[in-house]
């Protein structure tokens, strides 16, 4: 049985170390960091999560301002409020919550965000920082999946990494972020031929494609360290359960360690943003 890398805790970790520095932060310079997220229409899913980052928020004692606007809200009209945003001193970090209703282009809006109060890194000048390895805001999601890494692994160098799923969010920054702690990556996606043998070359496999249970046990090689960033939501005989990309029944019992849905990969986003939220606003204070 795989040993269950515990998300909850890990989260927990950075959540304190985070609180900690935004005390030093606010007797330093006399504000309060604040993060501003935008959540555009009433997907119930994207309301959780919303709710979860401005509680967590509160929290660790950073001021979050949530902004909703009606799903059929103008490309012109959200343009505005990120602009209003970039300008507001009190704002230090800017989140879009995606997806964004399909007649709004995200490419657009994400690039209207101040790259400085992009906490997301989603914007284009910290996904080029990311990928020539200069400092920069790097995505949540695939940061706390390394920190979790690190913890269970320790150096990563010479390890065989294979990411499956190429999405801006989490697949391409995070195959960006192994690189860099010198792993061999291997990516996959939909047009990969025999995935499966491809997978069970990995020391470390990170599935992040969105489709429930796709990874079984005989795409894990026995030992390997297994990463799930799905977060894939079911409704059975009524009650809502998360379902993450990997068959965690069946590969717990092959995997060296694994990450839980829900449990795992999910809180650390979350600390991971509001570490990112205070890392933005130190770099916005004069020096
Ligand atoms: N601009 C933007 N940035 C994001 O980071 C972003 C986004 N848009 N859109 C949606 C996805 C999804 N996401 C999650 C964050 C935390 C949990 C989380 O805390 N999950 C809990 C369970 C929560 C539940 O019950 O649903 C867990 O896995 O234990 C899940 C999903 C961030 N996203
Ligand atoms: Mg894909």
């Amino acid at each position: 049985m795989a040993q269950i890398i515990d998300g909850k805790k890990a989260s927990a970790k950075l959540l304190s170390q985070v609180a900690g520095d935004v005390i030093e932060f606010k007797a330093k310079h006399g504000i309060t960091p604040g993060l501003a997220v935008v959540l555009v229409g009433d997907d119930p899913a994207s309301q959780v999560y919303v709710r979860n980052k401005v509680q967590r928020a509160e929290q660790v004692g950073i001021r979050s301002i949530e902004h909703r606007l009606d799903a059929n809200v103008s490309q012109a009209e959200l343009n505005a409020l990120v602009d209003e945003l970039n300008a507001n001193p009190d704002v230090h970090g800017i989140l879009v919550q995606l997806p964004l209703p399909g007649h709004l282009d995200e490419d657009r809006i994400v690039d209207a965000i101040a790259p400085s109060k992009d906490v997301d890194g989603f914007h284009s000048l910290n996904v080029a920082a990311l990928a020539t390895g200069k400092p920069g805001l790097v995505p949540c999601t695939p940061q706390g999946s390394m920190t979790m890494l690190s913890e269970t692994l320790g150096d990563l160098t010479g390890l065989h990494a294979v990411v499956i799923g190429r999405s801006n969010i989490v697949g391409k920054p995070m195959a960006a972020l192994l690189l860099q702690a010198n792993c061999t990556v291997t990516m996959v996606h939909s047009r990969t031929r025999d995935i499966a043998s491809v997978c069970r070359q990995a020391d470390i496999l990170v599935a992040a494609v969105g489709v429930p249970k796709l990874v079984k046990a005989d795409w894990v090689k026995p030992g390997a360290t297994v990463i799930d960033v799905g977060i894939n939501v079911e409704i059975i005989d009524g009650a809502r359960k998360l379902f993450g990309d990997v068959d965690f029944a069946s590969v717990s019992e092959v995997a060296g360690a694994i990450t839980p849905v829900p449990g795992g990969v999910g809180p650390m986003t979350i600390a991971n943003l509001l570490a990112n939220t205070l890392q933005a606003a130190e770099s916005q204070m004069p020096v």
